[in-house]
């Protein structure tokens, strides 16, 4: 039996009626289902507003207000699917990291890991003790949008993508002291790993049980490392997270960037869809993933700051290519930037509505 078909059969119809979650399980759609990277966020006025009187932190960390921040865009936009409004950070205070966003610099962590103590002295907290907020604003959200039949997506940083800000104590671009311990003190990364995909798997499986109807997965500096270092250092702790989130029963999205040599690797971790930035080709690296995988992809998202008529042709372009076959998810390749116009977002999320409805769907 393929495993569309299982899926299929252990989904209830009843959950299958929304074009993303069909397309997530490579069900034919009615249109192209359609969301955004980062689509709730500083390009949006509304957000800007709420914003300008809670730090980021507060806003995560109410649940009122990240249920707010999360429909603005549902609001502005004929999106396909909503995205929880969190971070990929708030995790590691959790286990014991004091971070804070610092204006202009992104996020810093005062106490970076850098010695085998200190990874020891992490804490695996439960979600519903760290991460209760987070649980809580999806609750919100479901029943705001249980009416309008759009699924809400879960999501958590990846092992690796976590480590990275763990170790380095902010972002990062050569990754010297997270690789530095990868390479040297290997036992005391992998103790670390086992950490993080444990908080991670919980982490995703209590969204899921909490009502979110598919879970992404962010690695998305994971292709900053060698394939055979995936393989040796990655590959058994996001699989062991990926599993754990899996007994959510609903899809779950891996993303990373620059992933385009180790993309069979990340398929061996997990993932019914996998996420594919603006690097590779959409439709011939779609064929190289094993059968049955559902793909969400990938318009440079720079691409929105163009004049409409250049956006419309790439946008056609990355549709054309895969047309008819079921299972894509447009979505930038990475998240939406600060200050792109709002216009053109809509415009976006229109054109991919109407365009791929004319499309012939073969039979
Ligand atoms: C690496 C990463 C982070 N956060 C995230 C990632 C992985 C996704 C990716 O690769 O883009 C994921 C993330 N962060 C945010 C979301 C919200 C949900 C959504 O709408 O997609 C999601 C899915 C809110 C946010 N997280 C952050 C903002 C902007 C900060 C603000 O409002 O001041 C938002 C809307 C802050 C953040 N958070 C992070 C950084 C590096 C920064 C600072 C950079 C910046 O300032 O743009 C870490």
């Amino acid at each position: 039996m393929d495993r569309t078909s299982t899926l299929t059969q252990a989904t209830p119809e009843a959950k299958l009626q929304s074009r993303f979650l069909r397309a997530c399980y490579g069900l034919p759609v009615d249109a192209t289902p359609i969301w955004l990277m980062r689509q709730a966020g500083r390009y949006m006025e509304e957000y800007r507003a709420l914003r300008a009187q809670h730090p980021i932190l507060e806003l995560i960390k109410t649940p009122e207000l990240a249920a707010e921040v999360t429909l603005q865009p549902m609001r502005a936009f004929d999106l396909d699917a909503a995205i929880i409004f969190a971070d990929i950070l708030p995790p590691l205070q959790g286990m014991g990291l004091n971070l804070e966003f610092m204006k202009g610099e992104g996020p810093v962590i005062h106490n970076p890991l850098r010695t085998r103590a200190d990874v020891e002295a992490l804490r695996v907290p439960e979600p519903e003790e760290s991460l209760w907020f987070t649980l809580e604003a999806i609750k919100l959200v479901r029943r705001e949008l249980a009416s309008r039949n759009i699924p809400l997506i879960g999501f958590s940083g990846a092992p690796f993508t976590l480590a990275s800000y763990a170790i380095e104590g902010g972002s990062s671009k050569n990754y010297l002291h997270a690789k530095g311990m990868m390479m040297s003190d290997p036992a005391t990364w992998h103790l670390l790993m086992e950490k993080l995909s444990a908080v991670i798997g919980q982490y995703l499986l209590a969204q899921a049980r909490a009502g979110a109807q598919a879970l992404q997965f962010f690695d998305s500096w994971v292709g900053a490392l060698s394939p055979a270092d995936y393989r040796e250092y990655i590959l058994p702790h996001s699989k062991h997270a990926l599993d754990i989130a899996r007994q959510g029963g609903v899809p779950i999205i891996h993303f990373g960037t620059n992933t385009g040599g180790m993309l069979d690797l990340l398929q061996e971790a997990g993932g019914d869809v996998i996420g594919i930035d603006w690097h590779q080709d959409l439709a011939s690296t779609w064929q190289t993933l094993k059968p049955g995988t559902a793909v969400q992809g990938n318009l440079d998202p720079v691409t929105l700051f163009a004049p409409w008529p250049e956006i419309e042709r790439r946008t056609r372009e990355i549709l054309d290519s895969v047309a008819g076959k079921p299972g894509h998810i447009f979505n930038l390749g990475h998240g939406i930037l600060q200050g792109t116009p709002v216009d053109n977002v809509r415009r976006l999320v229109d054109f991919v509505h109407t365009y791929t409805s004319r499309t012939p769907q073969p039979a």
